[in-house]
């Protein structure tokens, strides 16, 4: 079976796919031309993250396509629900990278709190002639442990962002719209663990009780989730 993974896939994942007698794909094919490849080819499985669009158009015009994969959690890029109805297999890979974007959360937050951008900028630039003026600046910086977080989206990628809050001693505060009580367990590198329960509040009990936001939510009807108003509580 033919696999045209067009947005890339990691060498470990070509070679399971081989092993197992698939044929790997991993030329980008640039969307204008990607019925006709796939035509052209008789491509049964695309995999795709964000970048390439799977629309209603390229399936009903590549009736070879069997299974729809997303490397990654959110499918705003492909008609998963036309797909489906078109008895198409559509899969992603809801957990694999919730790690990742929390660990990446807190490399903002460490960033932000401590003006690392700014003064990374800054000090090789002016660093020799404004250095008491810089250092005042930054010397604003504040240390997380102790303050308040508040997840909004206490799904897959929120409770790893509370799993890190938890162990860098933070309180931890969550809004969501599905899930009442959490129950977080903070897992150490020698396997001891620590369970922490985390009751969900309503959305501006948490905005008004929080020092640092985090959002993880999918795309909203209303295209926003939170503005300046709802910043100011
Ligand atoms: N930027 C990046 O690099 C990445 C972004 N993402 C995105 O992050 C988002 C979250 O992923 P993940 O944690 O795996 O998803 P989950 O589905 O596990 O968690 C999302 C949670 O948010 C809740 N929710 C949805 N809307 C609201 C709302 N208005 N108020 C409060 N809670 C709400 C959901 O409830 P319910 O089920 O009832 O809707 C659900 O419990 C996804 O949209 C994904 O696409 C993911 C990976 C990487
Ligand atoms: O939803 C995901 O997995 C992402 O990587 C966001 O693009």
């Amino acid at each position: 079976m033919k696999v045209l993974a067009n947005d890339g896939l990691d060498q470990s994942g070509i070679d399971a796919l081989t092993l197992q007698g698939f044929e790997v794909i991993t030329k980008k094919v640039p969307q204008e031309f990607l019925i006709e490849y796939i035509n052209e080819h008789k491509i049964r499985t695309i995999l795709v993250r964000s970048a390439t669009q799977v629309r209603k158009e390229l399936i009903d015009s590549c009736p070879s396509i069997e299974i729809i994969g997303r490397g990654g959690v959110g499918m705003d890029n492909i008609d998963v629900d036309y797909a489906r109805e078109k008895g198409i297999h559509v899969i992603n890979t809801p957990s694999a990278s919730s790690e990742s974007v929390a660990e990446l959360v807190f490399a903002h937050l460490f960033s932000g709190a401590r003006f690392l951008q700014d003064s990374n900028r800054k000090m090789p630039l002016v660093g020799d002639t404004e250095f008491a003026s810089l250092k005042k600046a930054y010397a604003a910086g504040i240390e997380l442990k102790g303050k308040t977080i508040g997840i909004v989206g206490m799904g897959r990628i929120g409770q790893e962002v509370a799993k890190i809050a938890l162990g860098l001693g933070m309180r931890v505060i969550a809004a969501d719209n599905m899930i009442g009580k959490a129950s977080i367990k903070v897992t150490f590198y020698n396997k001891q663990f620590i369970n922490v329960d985390i009751e969900t509040e309503p959305l501006q009990e948490v905005l008004k009780h929080s020092d640092f936001i985090t959002l993880h939510v999918p795309a909203q009807k209303e295209g926003f989730m939170i503005g300046k108003k709802n910043l100011k509580l």
